[in-house]
């Protein structure tokens, strides 16, 4: 069941505590939202703590009418007032921007660190922007981590970027776009079934590319090498997919990692920020169920723990692949779901298939 929920602003001092939804419409497209019976009772209560970000909702009940346009939503121009729609992708999860009329951002990084924290804001892994095309391109993905930094690519990002673009032009069943994004080219296309098959493009190995400090093979790529993390030795390789990768299947002394034993929140940010990784790194800790059944936890650059990483699973079947432990097809789980994955040998592109879903519709205060 998708659920558009309008919170109306506007208003101060206040935040949900209950919102139900006492029957709900299927998503409709933005331009005819088609609404059956949403009636929203939302009651309020105590002052929102973080005075910076008023996110308000008042009191009300609204039935809402049949044909309640989304465009107007969406289009509203309130001064210090930001409608977004947040969409996940198998729980990685977006506060999605429609700033197709600029190419500046309407949110700051700044902004964008309020608007993510699960507690006193929206609550999202980060903020996208779908702005316009570039050289050609339909469109333009930007994207702000939850710490304001600002990666080349997501993978998540980009499949609930086309669905976000597919509804914002009414456009049901399949299609595709293409999107300029720091990692280049990128092409999510909508299948019949709803899932959403992006070409990912061609991974980067060149170690000064990723990029990482790790003295490379012969060839300049980083395979099953050893570095150092804190007093323990892991096998790594490096891939990028427009953003740096750590891909590990264990360390020296156990080179079968059971990925739910990790404590990801110690051995997570020393990866991510170790001398070797110049831009940082997201880092994927893979356990091997088949040649073609993966299975990965990832602490994510400028996010943390993510309950799903689209570049990372392509990051991670790119090194099953160089490390000579799965096929060229594989299913990836991740904490949020699972992601199939192609590395096509004839154009050496990768290819991600998965889920892309709205959530809610808001509106906030800068
Ligand atoms: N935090 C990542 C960007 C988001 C990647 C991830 N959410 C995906 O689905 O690819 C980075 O700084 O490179």
């Amino acid at each position: 069941m998708s659920v558009a929920t309008i919170v109306s602003a506007p208003l101060t001092s206040s935040n949900i505590r209950s919102l139900s939804i006492i029957s709900s419409s299927s998503f409709s497209p933005i331009n005819s939202f088609k609404c059956s019976s949403v009636a929203l009772k939302l009651t309020t209560t105590s002052l929102l703590r973080n005075p910076n970000l008023r996110f308000s909702v008042s009191a009300m009940s609204v039935a809402a009418q049949e044909n309640l346009s989304q465009t107007a939503f969406l289009d509203r121009r309130e001064t210090g007032v930001l409608h977004f729609v947040k969409y996940h992708g198998l729980g990685n999860d977006f506060i999605m921007v429609n700033n197709l009329d600029s190419m500046e951002p309407k949110v700051t990084p700044e902004q964008a660190v309020k608007l993510c924290d699960r507690n006193f804001g929206i609550g999202a892994d980060g903020v996208i922007f779908a702005m316009p095309g570039y050289n050609g391109t339909d469109y333009t993905m930007r994207i702000f981590n939850s710490d304001g930094s600002e990666p080349e690519m997501c993978g998540n990002g980009v499949r609930c970027f086309a669905k976000f673009i597919s509804d914002l032009n009414s456009l049901p069943g399949k299609q595709s776009f293409t999107v300029h994004t720091g990692a280049g080219l990128i092409v999510p296309e909508i299948q019949d079934d709803g899932k959403v098959k992006v070409d990912m493009g061609e991974p980067v190995l060149k170690a000064s590319d990723v990029p990482t400090k790790i003295a490379p093979n012969k060839d300049e790529s980083v395979v099953k090498a050893k570095i150092e993390v804190d007093g323990v030795n892991w096998n790594v390789t490096c891939v990028s997919m427009g953003n740096p990768h750590c891909v590990t299947f264990g360390t020296q002394d156990n080179e079968n990692l059971v990925v739910d034993e990790l404590n990801l929140a110690e051995v997570g940010p020393k990866f991510e920020h170790h001398p070797l990784f110049p831009a940082r790194t997201n880092t994927e800790f893979v356990q091997v169920f088949s040649r073609s059944h993966l299975k990965m936890r990832v602490w994510e650059r400028g996010a943390g723990a993510t309950l799903a990483c689209g570049t990372g699973a392509c990051a991670v079947v790119v090194a099953a692949i160089l490390e000579g432990c799965s096929e060229r097809k594989c299913r990836v789980d991740l904490p949020g779901g699972p992601l199939e994955i192609e590395w096509r040998e004839e154009n050496n592109h990768v290819y991600m298939t998965g889920p892309a879903e709205v959530v809610f519709y808001g509106s906030v205060e800068l």
